[in-house]
């Protein structure tokens, strides 16, 4: 099963994706995560992205759809994946396509997470708070300044991908200010849906 979720930053995509991970034993492809771990690697690619990852900006299409490309080339996405944070403009899109293609695959849905903008910021909020609760370290794009830039981001390139799947016949929309167990089953029957079609 190949999916992806799509939803503006706070929209709970990487719950989401997690308990999709637990359930079908398939990996979550995270962009977000992959490039924190380039920049944490300190990786020519780390250092080419830090800066504009902490301002909230995205990174190149050239620099993530080669990262996309070589991480769904690994032996445990053979069965399928989640894909989290990508696409997110709509010549990654494209490049997906073309990716997917080269190996005779193909999305099995694409499934958007419809969130009220004003939720979003307080969802950012909550999550620094508890993570420093917990001890953890804070994500240096996790204040109100990157935040506002990565909605932006969102609302300017990310936002026209629902217009480009629902062309593609791929888009499925959930609720997602319900509750995570229901926007988990809702997802779920989606995915149900998509598979058995
Ligand atoms: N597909 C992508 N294209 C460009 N930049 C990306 C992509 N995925 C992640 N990034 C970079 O990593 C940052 C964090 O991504 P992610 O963890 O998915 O954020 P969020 O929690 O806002 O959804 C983004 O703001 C952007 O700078």
């Amino acid at each position: 099963m190949r999916l992806i979720l799509l939803g503006p930053p706070g929209a709970g995509k990487g719950t989401q994706a997690q308990r999709l991970v637990e359930k079908h034993g398939i990996p979550q492809l995270s962009t977000g995560d992959m490039l924190r771990a380039a920049v944490k690697a300190g990786t020519e690619v780390g250092k080419r992205a830090k800066a504009i990852m902490d301002a909230g900006g995205l990174v190149s299409d050239e620099i993530v759809n080669q990262i996309v490309s070589d991480r769904v080339g690994e032996p445990d996405a053979a069965r399928g994946f989640i894909l989290d944070g990508f696409p997110r403009t709509v010549p990654q899109a494209e490049a997906l396509t073309r990716i997917l293609a080269g190996k005779g695959q193909e999305l099995d849905a694409v499934i958007e997470l419809k969130v009220d903008e004003n939720a979003l910021l307080k969802r950012m909020e909550k999550r620094v708070a508890d993570t420093k609760a917990a001890g953890g370290q804070v994500r240096a794009d996790d204040n109100p300044e990157s935040f506002k830039k990565r909605l932006d981001e969102y609302r300017e390139k990310t936002a026209p991908l629902s217009k480009y799947y629902a062309g593609t016949g791929q888009l499925k929309t959930v609720d997602g200010m319900a509750d995570m167990d229901t926007v988990t089953a809702e997802i779920e029957k989606l995915v149900a849906a998509a598979v058995n079609a």
